[in-house]
């Protein structure tokens, strides 16, 4: 039997799962945004040997490099996200991406005039033809996990990558990409709309390779004021969530947004089909709480940089931020952004442990008040 045809070996540990349908949980379950990745010695020793998106591009590799983490720290995080970036989406539709060490993603040839559309991306995307290592990617790994922990897909959303693919790279204003949609609006919602109908078969065919939840990633969100992130963001992110699971139906499963920044826009993310809305440190878990009245499981949000600021002032503010949602329900701790590349390997331990240690002290405590 070929690796797509086996079952999957059963799922020891739904804790995520639970916590993200909004069922009681005996703890909060706890996962980090960029786990796999650059701060780890073993993930750095591969990259000396391999280019970004052959890691990618090598189910193997991608593999390996996905399970660094779970392994490293054995029984802490609650799941896995695979190994893949954001960015294969604007390489599915025809650019050229290269991830400069050091320096982050490149564009050589980013659009910029809207003209550029027609010229540079393709009409039409077959995902299943351009982006099958991804999903090889996740059918292996699925297998190698062992039912350890859920495995996540994710997919960047549209505005985010629509701003990569015109600014060709990182920026500190996003200036050319806000001029697309403050010059050309109808345009600019013609290429949402293309890449949206990209992330939607890309999110579907990662659930079908064997995904067991999606988070999408709104990155630059709270580039845009609230205006215009109701224009240019919103109804493309409330698009995926829906097509995606009208498209899997009784396959679907529970989607994450993360929308970085855009604070204001909380309680509307909430009444979208997502199951879990991730977030970033500027809100308190009250005022996060507060927005959303139970309707969506919460996800994050401690700031990265507590990561150095030393053994107390990590246990601190996890600890603050475990009793601030609240353990044993709709709450998945995680990091307000993704972990940070110098960040030491100890401090992400301490974290990890922290959360697990204080999420069981409180749901000791709820029981407790609730028995009494
Ligand atoms: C904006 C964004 C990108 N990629 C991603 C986002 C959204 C999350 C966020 O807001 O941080 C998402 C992403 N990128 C990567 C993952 C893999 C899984 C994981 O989360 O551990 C995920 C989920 C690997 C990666 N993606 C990248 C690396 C480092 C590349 C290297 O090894 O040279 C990794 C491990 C490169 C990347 N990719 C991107 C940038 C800006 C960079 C350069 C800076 C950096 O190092 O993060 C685009």
């Amino acid at each position: 039997m070929t690796n797509s045809t086996k079952p999957f070996p059963p799922l020891k540990h739904d804790l995520i799962l639970r916590a993200a349908r909004g069922e009681k949980t005996e703890r909060a379950p706890v996962w980090v945004m960029r786990q796999a990745g650059r701060y780890l010695p073993e993930f750095r020793a591969e990259r000396v040997e391999n280019d970004f998106f052959k890691i990618c591009r090598t189910p193997e590799l991608a593999t390996k490099v996905t399970l660094q983490p779970i392994d490293r720290y054995d029984g802490l995080l609650d799941a896995a996200i695979i190994f893949s970036d954001i960015l294969v989406i604007p390489q599915a539709l025809g650019m050229t991406v290269e991830m400069v060490p050091g320096k982050g993603p490149h564009f050589p040839n980013p659009l910029v005039v809207p003209a550029d559309i027609a010229v540079q991306l393709k009409e039409k995307v077959d995902v299943y033809q351009e982006l099958p290592y991804v999903f090889d990617a996740i059918t292996m790994t699925r297998h190698a996990l062992e039912g350890r922990v859920p495995l996540l897909g994710f997919v960047g959303a549209p505005w985010t990558l629509m701003a990569y693919m015109i600014e060709g790279g990182g920026s500190k204003t996003l200036s050319k990409a806000k001029e697309w949609i403050f010059k050309y609006p109808k345009e600019s919602h013609e290429l949402l709309t293309r890449i949206t109908d990209v992330c939607v078969d890309f999110a579907v065919g990662q659930v079908r390779a064997g995904a067991q939840m999606l988070q999408v990633f709104e990155s630059w969100g709270g580039e845009l004021g609230p205006h215009d992130f109701e224009l240019f963001s919103l109804p493309y992110l409330a698009q995926i969530a829906k097509r995606v699971k009208a498209e899997l139906g009784s396959e679907a499963v529970p989607m994450t947004v993360f929308a970085k920044g855009s604070w204001y826009a909380l309680e509307q993310l909430s009444t979208l089909e997502y199951d879990t809305v991730s977030v970033d440190w500027t809100h308190s878990p009250e005022s996060a709480k507060a927005a959303t009245k139970g309707r969506v499981t919460l996800q994050g949000n401690m700031d990265p940089n507590v990561l150095y600021g030393g053994d107390e002032a990590i246990v601190a503010a996890a600890t603050r931020m475990v009793r601030g949602f609240g353990s044993t329900g709709r709450y998945i701790a995680n990091l307000g952004h993704g972990i940070l590349p110098t960040v030491p390997v100890e401090a992400m331990h301490l974290f990890l442990s922290t959360v697990h240690r204080v999420g069981l002290e409180v749901a000791a405590e709820e029981q407790a008040r609730e028995s009494a």
